[in-house]
């Protein structure tokens, strides 16, 4: 693996986010403790190709009905699940995927230990998969804060194939996050409320994402439809149930 991170390197905390550097490479902290690491080559540009065309072959992909908002859809894009054995069920917008073991698919698990060793102290034992097969394949804006992740829950994200835009905004703040400001003089306020709203990274094959902190409780993420791809992309979200 080219990467540079190793454990060797590892101060005591989050070695990975240290280590890639609060301003260096593929760091962007979203302020209020969420954050977001992205690697965009992550495995090699010819192992990517072949992880590819094995999960395109190999997942037994489905394209579930899913209720959002009260209605029924198709969801837009195809979809996998793997887990250990054993873990609290995982089900979202009314839909409670089959679970997959890591035994049927040999290279997940190869993938799942390079993330572990890339992230040391990172422990994923679930795997969401999706396939965007064209441009009108997305996924819309939301966060993976389902109670089965916990509060702060770190999210590996790896992509194949077409690149896509990948969006982040924050989310509206609560009248109790705004109520931490009374009081504060406003130079203050204006030095917490500098970060950015919107971020947006286009994710290469074979790039890994990170999300951490609390980016999943503060930010909604997306990948918006896209005129003109017509090629597919297939996403790993590895992700740990308490
Ligand atoms: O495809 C991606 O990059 C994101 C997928 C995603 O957000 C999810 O599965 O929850
Ligand atoms: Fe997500």
């Amino acid at each position: 693996m080219k990467l540079k991170l190793k454990a060797k390197d590892k101060p005591t905390d989050h070695p990975y986010l240290a280590k890639e550097g609060g301003k260096g490479r593929g760091m962007v902290d979203l302020g209020n403790g969420s954050e977001v690491l992205y690697i965009p080559r992550f495995i090699s540009y010819e192992e990517s190709w072949e992880y590819l065309d094995y999960l395109n072959k190999h997942i037994p992909w489905t394209r579930p009905t899913i209720r959002v908002f009260g209605r029924s859809c198709v969801q837009p894009r195809d979809t996998c699940y793997v887990a250990n054995a054993g873990l609290p069920e995982l089900a979202y917008s009314g839909y409670q995927p089959r679970v997959y073991s890591w035994d049927e698919f040999p290279p997940l698990r190869e993938i799942l230990d390079r993330v572990h060793k890339a992230l040391p102290g990172s422990c994923f034992n679930s795997l969401l998969l999706n396939r965007y097969k064209g441009g009108d394949d997305c996924v819309g804006w939301h966060s993976d804060d389902e109670k089965l992740y916990g509060p702060t829950p770190e999210i590996a994200s790896i992509s194949f194939g077409c690149e896509r835009d990948f969006l982040l905004k924050k989310k509206p703040s609560k009248i109790s996050q705004a109520k931490r400001f009374e009081g504060e003089p406003p130079s203050k306020r204006l030095k917490k409320t500098s970060h950015s709203n919107q971020h947006s990274f286009t994710l290469k094959h074979g790039s890994l994402l990170l999300m951490r902190g609390y980016t999943q409780r503060d930010w909604l993420h997306s990948v918006p439809k896209r005129a003109k791809v017509e090629t597919a992309r297939i996403n790993l979200t590895f992700r740990h149930v308490l």
